[in-house]
């Protein structure tokens, strides 16, 4: 029997009174005498017959594609198992020793001559040895043209050599790239009008168009290495497979994700897999600027020689990968494809299933190789994942235009980037709710608010609810306790969600009252004369008296009331918004919880006709809600039909209008009204709706799963945005790349394996990334102290290079914080040259600091074109997660360090956002970590 306990949420069928807790409320925990054994009306806490493993209570999601029941921390679990304690909060930093069984054999093995660096790596300030490094560079009479002599001899005819090939690679792109374009010009000529035809065409046309994307984006820097094998073969490596079109078809370039390029990243002389010289060419445009080359032998003949003992990291392509490390920032990130290095090639080609966790220090290139992974992803298993899309998760939409050029500079375009608040179609939330607040939400026992406030929803009245109905005998029909229970639990057992299970609702109510009305005629016939048993009402009248009571707004009333139609918005905001529901929905949280739950974003007033705006933190609870409730049939079919009308009306208009207009131009058109009617018209204009790209359909869908997901900055997302995420991705075929030390979200991740195991128990990888190629090392060094005071037991990752300048800090007098910072900064950008200058601060400092630079740097604050950021900017290290700058001045560290709970973490992120200068500002006291800048006057 139900359990009958006035204020039980539990309303399971092995629950009775008697074996409820003494509490009031019922709870069925796992394995309990009160966890339901049979099959009986679904709970919102309870799934029959089956043990969570996961957690103490369990919720319907109900969406049919998916998994119907999940526990509130996760996904119900394939095979039941016991409850299992989550691992401590501690964030575990991975292991750097070499003992570790995580790090790659191969050890760095040294260099030889590096041309043009201005500063050396710390690998080879350390002496390293092995690997020997030559380089080439191109002067200006040294360039060879097509056709020019190809006399001169060694270094400069190497040069001259691969200038040839290099031409000829690109003859053969513009031959391609001249007949995508003829095809694609074809199937737009030569399509026979047809619908089928039609559609044909335009699929055609959109895959020859972005080809030709793809064939663009490949213009510069198409080839970029080579490999000479100790077989005397070679090859090129470049941005696309290009093949000869003559004789024996011969590969002339090797797409840098085809297995066979791999060596050209994670070749050393330990394990030179066959490779004799790998070659990098520096290319500007057409022409082959430099050469670098490394001979993966190991010399006995020099001081570079012999020996396998050199320290530092494993780098690959040194010479290349310096000049990419030194280069000015742009406001916007470049692809690494030219010097991926070996850690980072692991990952980028590591198998597309199931979850890697992706964990490394600041800098160490997580957010490049998501990116370059999911590129190869894309090219390894194309059909696949073009089909079903991928998704690139980012913090915030600053981070996102800081991306945006990465994918299109490797010719993918079929990436959807966004943001967690973006992740409910059809709301832009951009309101952050304060840190408590947005931390309570992001909370998972949420899940299990939003399954209490749906409950509210359907619980049943205690009275019986009385209609007036004018077509029954006495005009009042009565929807008495017996049916509203009956009409719930049928509700119930459809383990629907609640729009759908409202079908069934609304069908045994108008069952139960149409039998009443029945009853009441033929029972007034009965007392007008006619005999017991006579049956007045013939089926035809019962067909028109069911379509009159579907139709009666007293009907309709009553089932509105008691079984609602709802849509997300309507059941958080109901709920925020009301006391009463909240202390229903959420009775083991705090009375100051609630009322942290129900308070407003600061500065957020509703526009009228709106209940509430909605906040960041609100998304994943409007996904939740909406997975419980369920699409709103009804609402859809009114929207198509509204559409379809519009669209019919619009192909009027235009039918009208070529009718009427003179001929010429339209000539052809006009010539077919008679001919086309206007809902052909509209055909053809959902037609064109429905041939949105895969990127546009994922994200304007909620229920849309995606074929692999890539999140970036994980540790930021709270455990409701995992639930979202989850359920996006059923395969769990996900790349996760995330810092736990770099933590600032309140409800952030602390420990990978608490994050996952709701949703893949312990079958997730951890890859560490290990070195440190942004942050140089004096400003690592200062880093390194304040995440000792995070975490004793964390150890950053290693920088690969100096930059030649020593942190430094300016003390500002009592109220002249925001002037010292702003002529500070203009003392910086004096020498800055195009390149990007960052000022870090807590939030309640941005208003003065960012007035203050503006006024002194009027122009370097403004945006550039191309969309592309100011070069001096005023930002909240939150804003600047995952981003960097040539310099960074970072005011009043203490403040950030106060500003919030993870005050440290950001301090830790704000100073490792330079890839050259660090520079402190601050008035009062610096925090201990610091106190040994260099210390330098402020400018006058
Ligand atoms: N193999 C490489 N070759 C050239 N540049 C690289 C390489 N790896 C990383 N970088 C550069 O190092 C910088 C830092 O990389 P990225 O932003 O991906 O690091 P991250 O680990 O995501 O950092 P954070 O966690 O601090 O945001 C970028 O400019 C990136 O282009």
């Amino acid at each position: 029997m139900p359990c009958r306990r006035s204020r039980c949420s539990c309303s399971s069928w092995s629950c009775s009174p008697a074996a409820c807790p003494s509490s009031g409320r019922c709870r069925c925990a796992p394995g309990s005498s009160r966890w339901p054994r049979s099959a009986g009306p679904p709970s919102p806490h309870c799934s029959p017959g089956r043990r969570c493993a996961a957690s103490r209570s369990c919720i319907p999601t109900g969406s049919p594609s998916r998994s119907p029941w999940s526990c509130w921390s996760g996904w119900w679990p394939a095979r039941p198992g016991p409850c299992a304690p989550g691992p401590p909060l501690r964030p575990t930093r991975v292991p750097t020793s070499p003992a570790s069984p995580v790090i790659a054999p191969e050890r760095f093995i040294g260099r030889g001559n590096v041309i043009g660096c201005p500063r050396r790596t710390l690998a080879a300030r350390t002496g390293d040895r092995g690997i020997v490094t030559d380089s080439v560079q191109a002067t200006g009479s040294s360039r060879p043209g097509p056709g020019q002599d190809d006399a001169a001899t060694g270094p400069e005819a190497e040069l001259k050599a691969e200038q040839a090939y290099v031409l000829r690679l690109y003859e053969r792109l513009d031959d391609i790239r001249r007949q995508t374009i003829q095809l694609r010009d074809r199937y737009l000529r030569d399509s026979d009008g047809t619908p089928g035809g039609r559609v044909e065409r335009d699929i055609a046309y959109a895959r020859h168009a972005s080809s030709l994307v793809a064939l663009n984006a490949a213009e510069d820097k198409l080839c970029f290495g080579r490999l000479d094998f100790e077989d005397g073969e070679d090859a090129h490596i470049g941005r696309m497979g290009i093949f000869d079109d003559r004789g024996d078809q011969k590969q002339l370039l090797m797409d840098w994700r085809a297995p066979s390029a791999r060596p050209f990243y994670v070749a050393t002389a330990i394990a030179p897999l066959g490779v004799h010289r790998r070659r990098h060419l520096r290319t500007r445009r057409r022409v082959v600027e430099s050469l670098s080359d490394e001979y993966l032998q190991i010399r006995t003949d020099g001081e570079a020689g012999t020996g396998l003992e050199g320290g530092g990291a494993p780098l690959i392509g040194e010479a290349a990968l310096l000049a990419a490390l030194e280069a000015p920032r742009t406001g916007r990130m470049g692809d690494i494809v030219e010097t991926i290095q070996a850690e980072q090639d692991r990952i980028i080609r590591a198998d597309q299933r199931g979850v890697m966790v992706v964990q490394g220090g600041p800098g160490t290139g997580k957010t490049a190789v998501a990116l370059h992974r999911a590129a190869y992803l894309l090219y390894t298993h194309r059909e696949q994942l073009t089909h079903r899309g991928v998704l690139v998760v980012g913090p915030n939409a600053t981070f996102l235009r800081y991306i945006s050029q990465v994918l299109p500079s490797l010719g993918e375009n079929a990436v959807v980037l966004s943001t967690p608040a973006d992740l409910f179609p059809g709301l832009r939330a951009t309101v952050v709710d304060e840190p408590a607040v947005a931390a309570l939400k992001g909370q998972t026992r949420m899940a299990g608010v939003l399954a209490n406030a749906l409950l509210d929803r359907q619980r049943m009245p205690a009275v019986a609810r009385k209609i007036d109905f004018e077509a029954v005998p006495g005009r009042v029909l009565t929807i008495d306790k017996a049916l509203m229970k009956r009409a719930q639990a049928r509700a119930w057992g459809t383990r629907a969600p609640h729009n759908q299970a409202r079908r069934v609702f609304v069908r045994t109510i108008l069952d139960g009252l149409l039998k009443q009305t029945v009853e009441k005629i033929d029972s007034r016939g009965v007392r007008a004369g006619g005999e017991a048993g006579d049956r007045i009402v013939t089926p035809e009248d019962r067909d028109a008296l069911r379509r009159e009571l579907m139709t009666d707004e007293n009907v309709r009333d009553a089932l509105a009331e008691l079984w609602p139609r709802l849509t997300p918005q309507t059941l958080l905001a109901d709920l925020l918004g009301s006391e009463r529901r909240l202390a229903f929905a959420a009775p083991d949280h705090s009375p100051a919880d609630r009322e942290l739950l129900s308070r407003p974003a600061p500065g957020a007033t509703p526009a009228r006709g709106v209940r509430r705006v909605w906040t960041t933190s609100d998304v994943a609870l409007l996904d939740e809600a909406a997975e419980l409730i369920g699409p709103d049939d009804q609402a859809e079919r009114d929207r198509l039909a509204r559409e379809r009308t519009e669209n019919t009306d619009y192909a009027q208009e235009v039918m009208e209008l070529l009718d009427t207009s003179p001929d010429g131009e339209g000539e052809g058109l006009a010539g077919m009204v008679g001919m086309v009617s206007a809902e052909d018209l509209a055909d053809l204009q959902e037609e064109r709706v429905t041939l949105t790209s895969t990127a546009e359909r994922a994200l304007s869908d909620r229920e849309w799963t995606y074929g692999h997901i890539i999140v970036d900055e994980a540790q930021e997302l709270s455990p409701m945005i995992w639930r979202l995420l989850m359920r996006r991705n059923p395969l769990r075929s996900m790349t996760l790349v995330g810092d736990l030390a770099q933590t600032s979200d309140p409800a952030g991740a602390t420990s990978w394996g608490r994050v996952l195991r709701p949703y893949v128990r312990d079958a997730w990888r951890l890859e560490p990334l290990t070195v440190n190629y942004r942050t140089p090392a004096e400003i690592m060094a200062v880093a390194d102290r304040v995440l000792h005071r995070i975490d004793p037991g964390l150890a950053g990752p290693t920088s690969v290079r100096e930059a030649g300048v020593l942190p430094w800090r300016v003390r500002a007098a009592d109220g002249e914080l925001a002037a010292t910072a702003a002529r500070v900064v203009a003392q910086e950008a004096a020498s800055l040259d195009g390149r990007q200058l960052a000022v870090l601060v807590a939030p309640d400092d941005v208003p003065a600091v960012d007035a203050a630079v503006r006024a002194a740097l009027p122009d370097l604050t403004q945006p550039r074109g191309d969309d592309l950021p100011p070069v001096v900017q005023v930002m909240t290290v939150r804003d600047a997660k995952g981003l960097e700058f040539d310099v960074v001045v970072v005011v009043e560290p203490a403040a950030v360090v106060a500003s919030s709970r993870r005050g440290w973490n950001d301090l830790y992120v704000a100073l490792t956002r330079s890839t050259q200068r660090l520079g402190v500002v601050h008035t009062g006291d610096v925090p201990a970590e610091l106190t040994d800048l260099q210390d330098v006057p402020a400018p006058s």
